[in-house]
Order: C-alpha cells, then sequence, then structure tokens
C-alpha cells in the first residue's frame, strides 16, 4: 500500500482507474462528477487532498473535449485544496496530434457538422469511406514494385512534387494571397501598405479559391493544451505512446512518455506463431521510427508503405496512392501504429498487405481510440488481428469485434506513479526493449 497518495479517477476510464489503485492498493478518492443542465462540467472532490500527492487519471478518447475541461477542473480544484503536487496521468495524450499543422500531419479526419447528412457522409465526417472497405472501387496502388527501386521512384516523385510546390517563383497575386491568408500580420500588412493591391484586387480575393496543396491557417491546439494543463496547476504529466514525442517539448513541467512497445512486442513473441519469420510493417512514414524499434529489437525484418502523394487535405490523404516497400509474400504482416481513430490507415494498409501476398495481417496499436465506424470498417476488413491496450475503454468495441484483443496497461501506469511518488527513477518503464 502506498501512502500520502490520492488517486482520483475522471469520467473517461473508471475501470483503468480502479486497476490502478488495486495495483497501488488504495481506493480511488471520493469525487463528485457531474453536469449542470446547461452541459457545464462540475468537480466535487469529496475528500481532502492538502498536502497530498495527487494523480488525477483521465485518457483522451471518447468525450475528448468533455474529458478535458473536466481533467483541467479537477487539477484546478485539487491545486485550491492545497494538494501537494498534481500529477496529470493521461494515457492516450488529447489534442497531441495537432501539436503541428494537423493537414501536414496524419491527424485524424476533422468532422464537420455540415456534412452529416450529405451522400458520402458518415456520421457527418468528412471522408466518403464506407465500413466493408475505405473507398470500394478505387485501386490502392497501380503497378505495385517491391523493394528499392519503388521506393526511390516514390521519393523522386514525392520530392519532386515538393520541389515544384516550394521552388522559388516571382511571386503572383495568388501567391500574395495565399502568404496573407496564411498569416495574419502580412493579412494586415496587405490590405495597409499595398492598398493598391488591396483595393484593386478586393473582389477577387473574395473569391479566391485555395490552389490544390494550398495549407490553410489552422489552429495549434496541442500548445494551447500544454499551456492549459500547466496554467489549471498540473505539477508534472504522465503518458504513454504520444503521437509526436516532440510534443514533451511543449511543457515546462516534466512529462514521462512510457512506451507501450513491450507489450506490444510480448505479445508478438507469446501470440503470432512462426513470429521470428513475420514483417514488422510500418503503415506511413511517420511511424517507421517506432516500427523500426521493434523490428529492430526482435531481430526482424521491416517494411514500409509509403504514400506516394503528399496530401494536404484529409480528403487528399484518402485518395493518396500507397506503395510497399520490402517484401511481404507467404509471411505474416504485423502493422505497428501508435493509434488507429477511423482504423482508415491500418485497413488500407492490411488490403494492400494481403494483395502483396501477406498471408496474415495483424495491426498492433497502443492506442484504439477505434471511433464512429471504425469496428465496423476493421471487421469487413484484411486485417485478421487488432490488438490494442486499454489506455482508453474498450469494453464496449470487444463486444461488437471478433478480431480485438485488448493489453493491459494499468499496471504499468501503476507502477510509474509508484515511482514517482517515491522519487524513484521511471526510466526503467521505458527504456528497455
Ligand atoms: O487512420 P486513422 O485510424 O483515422 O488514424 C490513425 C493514423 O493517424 C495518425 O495520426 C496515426 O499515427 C495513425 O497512423
Amino acid at each position: 500500500m502506498v501512502r500520502n497518495i490520492v488517486v482520483i479517477g475522471g469520467t473517461s476510464h473508471p475501470r483503468l482507474t480502479q486497476t490502478i489503485c488495486n495495483f497501488l492498493g488504495i481506493p480511488p478518492a471520493e469525487v463528485l462528477l457531474s453536469k449542470f443542465s446547461v452541459g457545464e462540467t462540475r468537480v466535487e472532490i469529496q475528500e481532502s487532498v492538502r498536502g497530498k500527492d495527487v494523480y488525477i487519471i483521465q485518457s483522451g478518447g471518447g468525450k475528448v473535449n468533455d474529458h478535458l475541461i473536466e481533467l483541467l477542473i479537477t487539477i484546478s480544484a485539487c491545486k485550491t485544496a492545497s494538494a501537494r503536487r498534481v500529477t496529470a496521468v493521461l494515457p492516450l495524450f488529447p489534442y497531441s496530434r495537432q501539436s503541428d499543422i494537423p493537414y501536414n500531419k496524419t491527424g485524424a479526419p476533422l468532422v464537420k457538422s455540415s456534412l452529416a447528412g450529405r451522400p458520402g457522409s458518415v456520421n457527418g465526417y468528412t471522408f466518403e469511406s464506407t465500413p466493408s472497405t475505405p473507398h470500394p472501387g478505387k485501386p490502392e496502388s497501380t503497378n505495385i514494385m517491391n523493394g528499392v527501386e519503388s521506393l526511390q521512384k516514390g521519393l523522386a516523385k514525392a520530392q519532386l512534387e515538393e520541389f515544384n510546390g516550394i521552388s522559388p517563383k516571382k511571386p503572383t497575386l495568388e501567391s500574395l494571397k495565399s502568404d496573407a491568408s496564411r498569416s495574419p500580420v502580412l493579412n494586415g500588412s496587405l490590405n495597409d501598405d499595398n492598398a493598391s493591391v488591396s483595393s484593386s484586387t478586393s473582389s477577387k480575393i473574395n473569391s479566391f479559391q485555395p490552389r490544390p496543396g494550398y495549407r490553410q491557417w489552422v489552429a495549434q491546439a496541442g500548445t494551447l493544451v500544454a499551456d492549459l494543463l500547466t496554467s489549471a496547476g498540473a505539477d508534472h504529466i504522465i503518458t504513454m505512446d504520444l503521437h509526436d514525442p516532440q510534443y514533451q517539448g511543449f511543457f515546462d513541467i516534466p512529462v514521462d512518455n512510457l512506451y507501450g512497445r513491450p507489450l506490444l512486442k510480448r505479445y508478438i513473441q507469446q501470440n503470432i506463431p512462426n513470429w521470428k519469420n513475420a514483417i514488422i510493417v510500418s503503415p506511413d512514414a511517420g511511424g517507421a521510427k517506432r516500427a523500426t524499434a521493434i523490428a529492430d529489437s526482435m531481430g526482424m525484418e521491416f517494411a514500409l508503405i509509403h504514400k506516394e502523394r503528399r496530401p494536404t487535405k484529409i480528403t487528399d490523404r484518402q485518395n493518396a496512392t500507397m506503395m510497399l516497400v520490402g517484401d511481404v509474400r507467404d509471411r505474416t504482416a504485423i502493422l505497428i501504429d501508435d493509434l488507429a481513430d477511423t482504423s482508415n490507415t491500418i485497413t488500407r494498409a492490411a488490403k494492400l498487405l494481403k494483395k502483396e501476398g501477406a498471408s496474415k495481417v495483424y495491426a498492433l496499436v497502443t492506442h484504439g481510440i477505434l471511433s464512429g465506424d471504425a469496428i465496423d470498417r476493421i471487421n469487413a476488413s484484411a486485417l485478421d488481428k487488432v490488438v490494442v491496450t486499454n489506455t482508453i475503454e474498450q469494453a464496449e468495441h470487444l463486444g461488437r469485434c471478433p478480431k480485438l484483443e485488448v493489453l493491459e496497461v494499468g499496471h504499468v501506469f501503476a507502477e510509474a506513479i509508484r515511482r514517482v511518488h517515491h522519487g524513484e527513477s521511471i526510466s526503467v518503464l521505458f527504456q528497455y526493449d
């Protein structure tokens, strides 16, 4: 039993809170989490936290915005009630995919409520994939080549496109307008200092249509979320498999980013027949480091799925042609990713891998968000098995997806909490391979 410690569970994942408390040998703290009828969150800590070391467990799945606000209010309540130290434990860190410009990263499809009900929209998502197979009728790759040759061709093409996109050109009105839209400062200077441009072209600017590849000015919410947590009073963050590990640098408080990797490796060794002959696959270039870390440490081969065209919008991303670099024929392919949200990435990758001759396809993913119709998509896909951890509640998913298996993370977080509380090093939890 750990003393002088208080563990508070948010509404996102009571089961994980209970598991962590069981490992620590303490009951979860009494809190009243409720809502006013207008929808505002109300938090009442029903026991003293004065001078205590408080850990608040709240994950990023489900009603992610409500959970975030609830976490912020709970942190603030504990600080106001004189807690000695408050640690936010976020098994899945919310908004960590938005630490940079989402259109340029492979973020979750953005939801536009105005699309709901339109033909092709599913629960309002901005893409038209169906549960059965994303982009039915659209071949995922044409003239697919394996090996280095295909990677070289693909990369050369991508570089050429990027080069063309950024090569210095004589500024055109369109490029000025594009720059102006991206930068509020430049926008002002165009209007104020270049009045002739501004006045003579205002009607054209109003009817400006972004050219392909135009990058919209979007909020970088990850930074804001980091600031909000710190402002609320968090002294420390514990999380797992951050989408972008560099996100830790957004905080000026300690962030411990635990690895789900050991759990995934153990699953491979204990559950995948003939695993040494299987091949680890990253479904995109962004996840290559994560996947190669597993492949290298287990002495396994590695393949990469390369998206041929650099998508600039979610809709483009859905259509990007995928190329496999590596040979999966007659082998078990193991996709490794940090998260599955719509499951579009892993189901499309599985389809390609089967087309390329893989005998079985597993997807091993730390965070099984599985929002919207993700489960239906997995059920109808070429995936043989999807393995996720319970950083997010999986009970409902398990009931609907016979291909799903869930790995427990409660003991990892409990051990991290115990070590932080006692001032012990927790590097042992993320340095072993
Ligand atoms: O395709 P879905 O499941 O929506 O999104 C998951 C992908 O989006 C990325 O940020 C993740 O790293 C993963 O590759």
